[in-house]
């Protein structure tokens, strides 16, 4: 048995800006796509054969050259990304194989930098019987409820709340049955799963995890790449 990963990278990045698609902007001489495969490559405990990556529409060739060196033994497929992510999910969930995988993992390009550890640590838990898995990591602002004109309604507990990464693991049939539900308003893949009543598993995540977001989030990704090119 083995996984295979999709990631979603046919998103714009609205918020990084930029002339170009976040998952092709680059840290270190390489794009953020790059980093993203070339990462769970190196998770060699997952036993991954299989990348299908969701594109902007119009860059499918320009992917699949650009990625062909990167996928070694694997197979790569990549498909024109959709309006919102779970539309990008869904597009290359359809591409997966449905025979001969035990784990699906679904990773944002724009976590390009995830420790392997965590990765290996998403797909054992799988492995090991959670349908559905999640990489986290404390929350360390107070987080308030507000009402639609900035009035604070309530302060959750914090030692209860959790900030989510990816990869999230699935096992394959759990994803597919969650994707052939509506998908309105979900912004990860475990939410599809929490409202067919499945229960998610966390695993701990990384502050490494973190989601290339905002223009200043790519020095902190250029420090992370020197620290581990030096060590
Ligand atoms: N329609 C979309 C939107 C997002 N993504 C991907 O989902 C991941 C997480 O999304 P985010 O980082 O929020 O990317 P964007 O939606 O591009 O960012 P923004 O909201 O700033 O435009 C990224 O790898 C992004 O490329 C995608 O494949 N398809
Ligand atoms: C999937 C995700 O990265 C988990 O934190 C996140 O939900 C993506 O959300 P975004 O609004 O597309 O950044």
């Amino acid at each position: 048995m083995s996984t295979a990963a999709i990631i979603p990278a046919a998103g714009f990045g609205v918020r990084l800006g930029g002339e170009a698609p976040k998952a092709f902007r680059e840290v270190g001489g390489e794009s953020l796509l790059v980093h993203a495969v070339r990462g769970l490559r190196a998770a060699t405990a997952a036993d991954l054969t299989c990348f299908v990556i969701a594109v902007p529409p119009g860059s499918e060739d320009v992917v699949l050259k650009l990625l062909e060196p990167y996928v070694g033994t694997a197979t790569l497929q990549v498909v024109a990304g959709g309006t919102e992510r779970t539309d990008s999910v869904r597009a290359a969930l359809d591409l997966v194989p449905t025979e001969g995988i035990d784990c699906i993992l679904v990773h944002d390009a724009a976590r390009s930098f995830v420790p392997v550890a965590v990765i290996e640590r998403v797909v054992a838990a799988v492995r090991s019987g959670a349908p559905a898995v999640v990489p986290v990591v404390p929350v360390t602002d107070t987080i308030k409820r507000v009402d639609p004109v900035g009035k604070v309604v309530d302060t959750p507990d914090r030692s209860a709340l959790v900030a989510v990464q990816t990869p999230q693991g699935f096992e394959p049939s759990l994803l597919r049955r969650a994707h052939a539900a509506e998908g309105l308003g979900a912004t990860d893949d475990a939410m599809l799963c929490e409202r067919l009543g499945v229960t998610v598993q966390t695993v701990e995540g990384s502050e490494d995890a973190f989601k290339v977001t905002r223009p200043r989030d790519l020095i902190l990704a250029e420090s992370i790449l020197a620290e581990r090119r030096s060590s």
